[in-house]
C-alpha cells in the first residue's frame, strides 16, 4: 500500500433530481485519525457509505484500499473496512448473541450462518470485548443491550476482521455524558494506537473529536466546506460557514468547543 487507505476524486452521488453529494476530493492515509463534521443532511452518512464501499459513485472515482469501486470485487472490499453505524445495527436481528455478532464480523456477517469459527476467532472476539469494556455482555442478545453498550459492541465488532479503515458514523450519538467521555477516552486511545487503522469518524459536534484525532473535514449541502490537519481547518470562519450560524471555536485543553457568537 502506497499508505493512502480512501482517494475520492470528485466524487458525485445524485437519487433522483437530489445531489447528496458533489465534487468531493478527499484523501486519507493510513496513519491519520479523521472526524467528518456538518450539520444534519450534509451528506456525511452518503460519504461514508462511499468510504465503506456500499455506495458507489455516480460521479468521479474513489479508492479504497486501493481498489476502485465499480472495478474491485465490492463484497471482498468491504469485509476489509470496519463500519459501525446505526443502519448497521438496525439489521441486526435482536436475538443475536453478542460474541457472535462480533466474530461473525470476520466473514462480513451480522450474525451466525452456521459458518464454523475457530478458537483464534473467539479469543480475538472475546478480547475485543473486554477491550471495549463489554466482555460481560458477550452471551446477552444483542436487542436487549442499551445505545451505550450497542455503540461499544458495534465498534468491536467493526475492529474483528482487523480492518485497514475503521469508520464509525456519530459513535456518540445518543449517549449520556460518562457514555460519550468514556467513548472519547477509549477512541483518543485507539487514535494513538500506532498499529489502529486508519479511523474516520463523523460527528455534529467538535466537543465530539476525541484528543489525538489529526484532521478535519467540513461539510455542507453535499459538499466539503475544508479538508486538512485540525488546527488549520477548524477555524471559526470555516466552522460558521458548514454549520450556517456565526460560532466562537475554542480549545480546551485536548478538545474543542463551539458556541454560537
Ligand atoms: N435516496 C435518497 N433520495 C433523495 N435524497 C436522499 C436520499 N438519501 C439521502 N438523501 C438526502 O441526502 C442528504 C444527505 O443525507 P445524509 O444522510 O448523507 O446526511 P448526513 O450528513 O449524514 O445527515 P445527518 O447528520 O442528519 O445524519 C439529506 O438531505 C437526505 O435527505
Amino acid at each position: 500500500m502506497n499508505g493512502q487507505v480512501l482517494r475520492m476524486s470528485g466524487v458525485g452521488v445524485r437519487r433522483g433530481d437530489a445531489e447528496l453529494l458533489r465534487d468531493v476530493r478527499w484523501t486519507v492515509e493510513e496513519d491519520e485519525r479523521w472526524v467528518v463534521l456538518g450539520p444534519n443532511g450534509a451528506g456525511k452518512t452518503t460519504l461514508l457509505s462511499v468510504a465503506a464501499a456500499q455506495t458507489r459513485p455516480d460521479v468521479g472515482s474513489a479508492e479504497v484500499l486501493e481498489e476502485t469501486l465499480g472495478r474491485a470485487d465490492s463484497v471482498e472490499l468491504r469485509s476489509m473496512v470496519g463500519f459501525a453505524s446505526s443502519a448497521v445495527a438496525d439489521r441486526i436481528p435482536d436475538s443475536s448473541r453478542v460474541l457472535d455478532l462480533v466474530i461473525s464480523a470476520s466473514y462480513g456477517y451480522l450474525g451466525r450462518f452456521g459458518e464454523q469459527y475457530g478458537t483464534l476467532d473467539y479469543g480475538r472476539g472475546r478480547a475485543l470485548l473486554n477491550h471495549w469494556g463489554v466482555s460481560h455482555l458477550q452471551d446477552r442478545p444483542f436487542g436487549t443491550l442499551s445505545e451505550g453498550e450497542r455503540k461499544r459492541v458495534l465498534v468491536a465488532r467493526a475492529l474483528m476482521a482487523d480492518p485497514e479503515l475503521l469508520l464509525l458514523d456519530e459513535p456518540a450519538a445518543g449517549l449520556d455524558l460518562g457514555g460519550r467521555e468514556d467513548l472519547m477516552r477509549r477512541l483518543a486511545k485507539l487514535a494513538d494506537d500506532i498499529d489502529a487503522p486508519a479511523l474516520v469518524v463523523v460527528s455534529h459536534h467538535v466537543e465530539e473529536i476525541p484528543p489525538g484525532f489529526t484532521h478535519a473535514l467540513l461539510m455542507r449541502a453535499g459538499e466539503v466546506v475544508a479538508g486538512g490537519p485540525l488546527e488549520r481547518v477548524l477555524t471559526e470562519e470555516n466552522v460558521s460557514a458548514t454549520f450556517g450560524l456565526p460560532l466562537t471555536v475554542g480549545r480546551d485543553g485536548q478538545r474543542w468547543t463551539a458556541r454560537a457568537a
